[in-house]
């Protein structure tokens, strides 16, 4: 995060000087913004960055301990500058949170500057590879040139000049990070259920006639649904991941030119996405560990890694639920348009035909369901909507009836986002396939279509709120879907095999491309400190007087 801050809130000039050293590793850098109180709320951050005119320089201060910086990750021990977002004070007026580059530690001797309190925060549930830490500043000066200038300027005599076109535009590394975050997701996905397939066809489990011999557990029902709604879901994360990242692209294109009129949709799409292809990574993960058994458990199934890693995935870069809040304000307001006959931008377009008051008509067809999914999250919005407004004919502030109307609002935003990814996973298919095989068509589209029956079997409560959908066609789609696994089992191993992923990325006894999972795990298990000596000292020290009764 500290390179794609330098590239993105810095003047030209500053670039010149801060990018190469980083580049080149002349100085290692973090990105410190969360503090001990608060991460999500942005604008509560406590650090100060005090001008003073006289020596042209940044005072910055830590006033309380919830103000000390915590989390980012690198800067207890590695790193030895900091990109610190801190509350700016000039000619005694607050003008908001600004993001600074601080040097905390001497680069020759690496040991921290005098009024810089730096240090770890201790283990985490994943990520000790990482030494995340906590800092705080007494008096400690920065010169004024440490502010990074692009979007807003403090002038040698103090006086605060905005530069950039949008209030959030220093907001600018976090989308950018959300948007790599989905691909993450996709990426981690991938892995764990290139694991859980491979294993699943080595494991062998019970036997459901008393002559045959033990079916591959790969070959039962249960584990086609708890396995291949994953691999979907991979390749669903991986392809709104590259359409993500050309939003992004153009959106970052036109704002060069002066045109900040798309970022609100792409903050709104990279939010929902980011939030939800985090949720489902991180639960699915943990679908593929159950999948694998008690060997799953192990840490040498790389699967602990792997949830450890991702479900913090969710978190980060900005929480579950505020993100998807986030998504439901861009809803609210395109709600509004719809009635005022405005005209929407691409990703809620299908609103303005969504609101007629009726169900719509059921149709099993991918397209059918995709409309479904968009009727669902138009149905949703309208009645959080209706709850919004019932609140405020009843006295409440738009502030107090917005929260009590949040878990609603919440479940637009995700009905919102699974449209939108339902939508571009089969578009993605479609331009990616034109000049595919038969059969590599077939097969993803089988995987498209596990992913679109999974979620309106998942969802058949609010669909029998929005659509026709009848007792009889919700029982014919689960036939269908129950069909469809059968119809992916002979390919699973090869689909997971064409995610191409190496033996060392994967990093697990059961997923490994040769299938020698019991082999691999009772070496793995001689790897353990307790299998270095016959008998353990415990046994002298504790266990032997416990038995003869002399402790
Ligand atoms: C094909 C793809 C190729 C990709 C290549 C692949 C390579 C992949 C490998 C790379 C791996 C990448 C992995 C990287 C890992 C890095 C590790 C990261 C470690 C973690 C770091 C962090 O966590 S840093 C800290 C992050 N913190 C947060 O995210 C805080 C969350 N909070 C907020 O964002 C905000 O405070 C808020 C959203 C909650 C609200 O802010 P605020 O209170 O200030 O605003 P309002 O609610 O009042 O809203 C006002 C108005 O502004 C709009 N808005 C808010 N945010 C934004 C924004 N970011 N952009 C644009 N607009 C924004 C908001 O919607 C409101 O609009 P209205 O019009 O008024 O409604
Ligand atoms: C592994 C890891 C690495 C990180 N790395 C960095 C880093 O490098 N740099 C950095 O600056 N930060 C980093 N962070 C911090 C991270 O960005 C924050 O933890 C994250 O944004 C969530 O903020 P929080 O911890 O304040 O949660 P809180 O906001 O305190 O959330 C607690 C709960 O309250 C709910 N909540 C909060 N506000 C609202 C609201 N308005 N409405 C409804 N519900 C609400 C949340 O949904 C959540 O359920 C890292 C965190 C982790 C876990």
């Amino acid at each position: 995060m500290f390179v794609p801050t330098l590239m993105g809130q810095c003047t030209p000039e500053q670039q010149a000087y801060w990018l190469p050293r980083a580049l080149d590793m002349q100085i290692i850098g973090t990105y410190a913004q969360t503090e001990l109180g608060h991460g999500t709320f942005i604008r509560g951050l406590e650090t100060t960055a005090t001008y003073d005119p006289e020596t042209e320089t940044f005072v910055m201060n830590s006033p309380t301990l919830t103000s000390y910086k915590w989390w980012a990750g690198g800067l207890a021990k590695t790193v030895n500058y900091c990109i610190v977002v801190a509350q700016l004070y000039t000619k005694g007026v607050c003008h908001g949170t600004h993001p600074f580059i601080v040097q905390i530690r001497d680069e020759e001797t690496h040991m921290p500057r005098p009024g810089v309190k730096v240090g770890d925060i201790g283990p985490k549930l994943g990520f000790n590879t990482a030494d995340n830490g906590y800092l705080g500043f007494d008096n400690y000066r920065i010169p004024r040139d440490n502010m990074m200038m692009k979007n807003a300027q403090v002038l040698k005599d103090g006086t605060y000049v905005k530069v950039a076109r949008h209030g959030k535009a220093t907001y600018g590394t976090m989308v950018f990070v959300r948007v790599l975050l989905v691909n993450e997701a996709a990426f981690n996905l991938a892995k764990a259920c290139t694991i859980a397939v491979r294993y699943s066809a080595i494991r062998r489990q019970c036997s459901p006639d008393s002559e045959g011999s033990e079916l591959q557990v790969l070959d039962y029902s249960t584990q086609q649904h708890k396995l291949f709604i994953c691999i979907a879901t991979a390749h669903a994360l991986q392809l709104n991941s590259t359409w993500l990242w050309k939003t992004f692209s153009d959106t970052l294109a036109a704002i060069k030119q002066g045109n900040v009129d798309t970022l609100p949709e792409l903050h709104a799409l990279s939010s929902c996405l980011k939030a939800l292809s985090t949720a489902d990574a991180a639960s699915l993960i943990e679908q593929c560990r159950h999948a694998c058994g008690g060997h799953g458990y192990m840490m040498s199934s790389g699967l602990p890694y792997l949830y450890a890693f991702v479900t913090a995935t969710r978190t980060y870069e900005g929480d579950y639920t505020i993100l998807l809040l986030q998504t439901a304000r861009f809803l609210v307001k395109a709600y509004e348009q719809v009635e005022a006959g405005k005209p929407l931008t691409p990703t809620v377009s299908y609103l303005s035909q969504a609101f007629t008051g009726k169900k719509l008509p059921w149709d099993s067809s991918p397209d059918g369901i995709i409309r479904a999914f968009q009727a669902l999250a138009a149905g949703k919005l309208s009645s959080t909507v209706k709850s919004l407004r019932k609140r405020l004919e009843s006295g409440l502030s738009y502030e107090q009836a917005w929260e009590l109307s949040t878990i609603q609002l919440n479940g637009a935003a995700e009905a919102h986002c699974r449209a939108v990814m339902s939508q571009n996973y089969k578009s993605e298919i479609e331009r990616l396939t034109v000049n595919s095989s038969p059969n590599v068509k077939l097969v993803l589209q089988q995987l498209y279509k596990v992913y679109l029956y999974y979620w309106a079997l998942e969802r058949t409560g609010d669909l029998l709120l929005y659509t026709s959908i009848s007792e009889s066609d919700i029982f014919e789609l689960q036939l269908r879907y129950e069909g469809l696994l059968k119809e992916i089992r002979p390919n699973a191993v090869g689909i997971v095999d064409a995610f191409d992923l190496r033996d060392e990325v994967l990093h697990s006894a059961l997923g490994s491309y040769d299938g020698n999972v019991y082999e691999r795990l009772m070496a793995e298990a001689q790897k353990s400190p307790l299998n270095a000596e016959p008998v353990n000292q415990t046994f002298h020290t504790y266990l032997k007087p416990m038995m003869k009764g002399k402790l």
